[in-house]
């Protein structure tokens, strides 16, 4: 009972816990206190410090990425054609800083260069995940370090990618499914219908039923407006159902009655860019840069950037829990990582000793038997230059004895050579 009474203790507050929570003092605000200002503060030092917004374009080549930023921005970011003959995919990647009013707003854009040109466009949608990984890795660096300097970091984690659609009407592409896959969980991706005005009314509203359907169908995570805040959740629901958005792009202006209108001139009519019933432009700009920006950035840094982070750390080996499901501390795991590195680093070394050991033996015994080898062959050597030399020294022998017999040959035939000369001499002596 007593445990029971303890238990219970620690989760409903007891009477000392409420009358201490009832002491809080409540203070009727009777005058100006200041703190209502906190917004402004906050407000004061963003604008001082300004905004910075990555946007990532994604489309084929000359699908109008370049026409649509220029039109969201209403200004003319001078940009020269792509070719179409790229033999890989590259990314293009520019910032500019833009001024409405008092707010200064960094963005950078960044543009797929030769998407969908190759033949073979398996590997179109790495250079992508690549740059995403790595505007990720660098923040996560800035992150590790121990003097930190994230005031003047530019952080280019991309916030938002707005992948541009082919016109086509039919459904969407094995490379746009297999890039959209690719990056789903790594950026907040807003579906585009590019040039929209290619396709009529009616074909449009069912080219974006399929692909919509199509993305659910593959199990794609499309970026969905944020329906937690009362303030914006109406309009951002109904925004939800517009995607894809079909969208126009253009920055010329032509007359329409009397009002200059941002429109594209065709011989049936004007299809004016910021009228909603001609497509969905407004909508995009309105979500993407009075709506939905902030979020944008706060999805890009709590869910993409915390799934990378999170993926890096427990490559590395960081956990939060141990085996037994207790909270382990940075230093619990740093102290166990260097413990068994120690461990890996002897069990290492002793193999090196046991193979270096294992070597040394094999190369004695292999040396071992290449001394007796040549040991072998020099006496073999030795045996047959011995022989060689009893042979030489038999002949030498030989011939020293056929010289003496010569010798006394020689010496025979010039006594009896002089003895018959003598003879020949007294023969003619005697005669005479
Ligand atoms: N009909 C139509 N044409 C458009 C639209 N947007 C752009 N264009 C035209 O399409 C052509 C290519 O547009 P860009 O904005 O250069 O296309 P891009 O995707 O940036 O092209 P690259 O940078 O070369 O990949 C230009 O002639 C634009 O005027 C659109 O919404 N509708």
């Amino acid at each position: 009972m007593a445990e029971k009474a303890m238990c219970m203790s620690t989760q409903i507050p007891d009477d000392e816990d409420i009358q201490r929570e009832n002491n809080v003092r409540g203070l009727t605000m009777l005058g100006h206190f200041g703190f209502e200002c906190l917004p402004h503060q906050l407000v004061n030092r963003a604008i001082q410090k300004g905004f910075s917004f990555n946007i990532l374009c994604v489309g084929e080549t000359g699908l109008g990425k370049s026409t649509l930023i220029d039109s969201l921005f209403n200004t003319n970011l001078k940009e020269k054609k792509s070719s179409h003959f790229n033999s890989n995919v590259e990314l293009k990647i520019r910032t500019y800083e833009l001024q409405e009013s008092n707010v200064q707003l960094k963005l950078t854009v960044v543009k797929t260069v030769g998407y969908g040109d190759q033949m073979n466009k398996e590997g179109s949608y790495q250079p992508i995940v690549g740059y995403l990984d790595a505007q990720f890795e660098s923040y996560f660096q800035e992150e590790l370090k121990i003097q930190r300097s994230f005031v003047d970091y530019h952080d280019s984690r991309v916030h938002v990618c707005l992948y541009f659609i082919s016109p086509t009407g039919h459904s969407l592409k094995s490379l746009d499914l297999l890039t959209l896959k690719s990056i789903d969980n790594k950026v907040n991706i807003i579906p585009l219908i590019a040039k929209a005005d290619a396709i009529s009314k009616n074909d449009l509203q069912k080219f974006k039923y399929k692909i919509m359907s199509e993305l659910v169908n593959n199990d794609i995570q499309i970026y969905q407006f944020p329906t937690n805040d009362e303030s914006t959740a109406q309009m951002n629901s109904s925004m939800n159902k517009h995607l894809p958005f079909a969208v126009v792009g253009c920055i010329d202006e032509v007359k329409v009655g009397k009002r200059m209108v941002r429109g594209r001139q065709y011989p049936w009519g004007v299809l004016q860019v910021d009228n909603e019933n001609h497509c969905d432009f407004v909508k995009l700009r309105d979500m993407l840069l009075c709506t939905n920006t902030e979020d944008l950035k706060e999805q890009t840094h709590t869910q993409h950037y915390e799934r990378y982070r999170c993926f890096k750390l427990q490559k590395i080996g960081f956990t939060d829990v141990g085996p037994d499901n207790q909270p382990v501390s940075f230093q619990e795991i740093y102290e166990a990582k260097r413990q068994e590195f120690y461990d890996q680093c002897q069990r290492e070394e002793e193999e090196l000793k046991k193979k270096f050991m294992q070597r040394v033996k094999e190369r004695e015994i292999a040396f071992k038997e290449a001394e007796k080898e040549l040991q072998d062959k020099f006496e073999h050597l030795k045996r047959i230059q011995h022989e060689e030399t009893i042979k030489l020294e038999e002949e030498k022998r030989q011939l020293e004895e056929e010289m003496m017999n010569f010798y006394k040959m020689k010496a025979g035939s010039e006594t009896l050579q002089t003895q018959g000369y003598t003879n020949i001499k007294k023969d003619k002596d005697r005669k005479k």
